[in-house]
């Protein structure tokens, strides 16, 4: 048949498919880097394998899966730690047709459980102490019969890690043939503005993700990346580059141990990596006060939250005078969108988000489609319903392209998560609740709302705003929380600000709450003179004239389980109501 003639769904897609090219061409170049234990230094300190052997390796595994039984939409749970025997199983799920539901530790028991009962797995391909608790919890997990511990099986059943890679070694079975609108994974929101989201991953959105971001950062094999998220190992091995996992705890990335990233970073001569605000906040932060440099660092990036200028710019600091720093920005659902260079920011557009601009997060990837339409929080069926902006309006943002997801699953109210997993881009009329209000069907494709708010400007650059739940309804306007914060985070005593709402819907009143810089060796204290400047400052600006409460936030700012970046401003607003009625407000 010839290409023309094959529609979307029958092209043959799969991302393993770019480890195989560079297991070919590069087959003794490391793949992945991962430390053992102790206080070993070195690279010989590692465990570590070559393309060549991620590649058979992950075929192996492949087929020892595929002959225990698994087929093309089995459900199996991955609960790995990131490191070599992660990125193999990853690929073997890849190559065996399964969909790999993939969860944050780091959300807690209650939530991990949850999600990952709501998505039904048929199997946990798990570390010892996750099948020991899968035991314990049987019954939450009635379908899960394809079992496979990685390390030391004890009384669960099932088979392990080395005996899959001994029988699939051996096995000629056929790997099946994977089309781009297959499921690939689940994959969980951090679950910041309510319960995480499972996100259904195609093979097209894996591939799109690798494709783009090479293409866009012209990313090159033979380069080395410390991966602070462990899902870039994945992309990284597609695109032959040595994945470099740093002694870390991923659940708890701003936890990182700046001195144990600097170790990795040396000892691969790291030229990329990728972390959260967060990390590169404390790791930059440690360089500055230490007088260290990670001197191979050519390319660095961060996502998952708007990243302040100052820590763009400590962080440029302690690298290379050439090297570049960008902040794509995206989400679980729909990733790469937008992306921006640290050089632009400081040298254009910090200047507009300290005046209330909003954060710029740049321009849109090639492959993706964006628009910015009237904010409302009803469902919009269709894009006929929806209204467009002008520039310069602030909106909700929607996309779509390769790299976004056509739906959630695992919340599976009223749906099947089978019918969920099977669903494909013309079959709307089966999406969960939480699809309704995310998805707008266009044509015989799909809009995905990001729940975002911000504007374009004449340059079709994005400023965000904030999420559209974090908007303020008083009664005489919207209130937008990011453009607010920035205002006051130019406060030289202000560590952090977020600005949340209270009170009835088209009622609220805003808060500030402040977390304020420690000052050395001193208990931090809210000063008259604090809140005097906060307040004087609020009257300046439009966006925060009508903000009349302040309050000092004692601890660091709660934060996100997956970045530890984004501000959890639901926790803040509930906070805000027990100060304020207990006439502990700052006027
Ligand atoms: N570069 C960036 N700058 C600013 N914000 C960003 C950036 N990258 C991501 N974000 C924020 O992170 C969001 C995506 O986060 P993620 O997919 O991890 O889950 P979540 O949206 O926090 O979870 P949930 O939908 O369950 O609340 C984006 O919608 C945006 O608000």
């Amino acid at each position: 048949m010839p290409i023309s003639e094959l529609s979307l769904s029958d092209t043959p897609v799969n991302v393993a498919d770019r480890l195989a090219h560079f297991a070919e061409r590069m087959p003794l170049s490391v793949a992945v880097a991962c430390p053992g234990f102790g206080d070993a230094a070195g690279r010989n300190s590692y465990a570590t394998c070559t393309f060549a052997e991620l590649d058979r390796d992950a075929t192996a595994l492949a087929r020892g899966l595929v002959d225990l039984g698994v087929t093309p939409c089995t459900r199996l749970a991955l609960l790995v730690k990131p490191g070599v025997e992660f990125v193999k199983l990853v690929f073997a799920l890849l190559r065996s047709g399964a969909t790999t539901i993939l969860i944050d530790p780091g959300m807690g028991k209650k939530h991990l459980v949850n999600c990952l009962a709501a998505s039904e797995p048929e199997g946990f391909i798990a570390i010892s102490p996750a099948q020991a608790a899968r035991t314990l919890l049987r019954k939450r997990f009635p379908q899960a019969k394809f079992n496979v511990t990685v390390g030391r099986r004890w009384f669960w059943g099932g088979t392990t890690y080395r005996q899959l890679m001994a029988t699939g070694a051996t096995s000629t079975t056929r790997l099946p043939a994977s089309r781009a609108t297959d499921p690939a994974a689940i994959i969980f929101t951090s679950g910041s503005t309510g319960p995480p989201k499972g996100v259904l991953y195609t093979h097209q959105m894996f591939d799109t993700q690798v494709a783009e971001i090479r293409r866009e950062y012209d990313l090159q094999p033979g380069g080395a990346d410390l991966a602070c998220f462990a899902l870039f190992g994945l992309f990284n091995s597609a695109m032959g580059i040595t994945t470099v996992f740093p002694k870390m705890d991923f659940s708890r990335p701003a936890s990182a141990d700046p001195r144990r990233l600097i170790a990795a970073a040396s000892d691969w001569q790291v030229t990329q990596a990728f972390a959260s605000p967060a990390v590169w906040d404390k790791l930059s932060t440690y360089c500055q006060q230490h007088g260290e440099q990670i001197p191979t660092l050519r390319k660095i990036f961060s996502c998952g939250a708007p990243v302040p200028a100052k820590v763009l710019q400590r962080t440029l600091a302690c690298v290379d005078a050439y090297a570049e720093m960008h902040t794509p920005y995206g989400a679980t659902e729909s990733l790469p969108v937008a992306t921006i260079a640290a050089s632009e920011v400081l040298t254009e557009t910090a200047e507009l988000t300290a005046l209330g601009a909003g954060v710029c997060v740049g321009r849109k990837f090639n492959s993706i489609d964006w628009r910015v339409i009237r904010i409302t929080d009803e469902p919009i069926a269709n894009i006929a319903d929806a209204e467009a902006l002008p520039p310069g309006e602030i909106g909700e943002l929607i996309v779509r392209g390769p790299q976004v997801s056509p739906g959630y699953m695992g919340e599976a109210r009223g749906a099947s998560s089978e019918a969920l997993v099977r669903e494909d881009l013309t079959s709307v009329q089966r999406l969960a609740p939480s699809n309704s209000l995310a998805k707008i069907t266009d044509g015989n494709t799909l809009w995905h709302r990001m729940g975002d708010v911000g504007y374009f400007d004449s340059q079709e650059r994005f400023w965000y705003c904030g999420r559209k739940n974090h908007r303020i309804e008083t009664a005489d306007g919207t209130i937008f929380s990011v453009p607010c914060e920035e205002i006051f985070n130019t406060i030289p005593t202000v560590a952090r600000a977020a600005v949340v709402g209270i009170g009835p819907a088209g009622d609220q009143s805003p808060v500030a709450i402040l977390e304020l810089f420690p000052s050395r060796g001193k208990k931090v204290t809210w000063s008259s003179s604090d809140c005097k400047e906060a307040k004087e400052l609020a009257k300046r600006f439009p966006q925060t004239t009508t903000i009349e409460n302040f309050l000092h936030y004692h601890q660091k700012l709660p934060v996100d389980v997956r970045h530890n970046s984004k501000i959890n401003r639901e926790q803040l607003a509930e906070w805000a109501v027990k100060e304020l009625g207990e006439h502990k407000m700052q006027r």
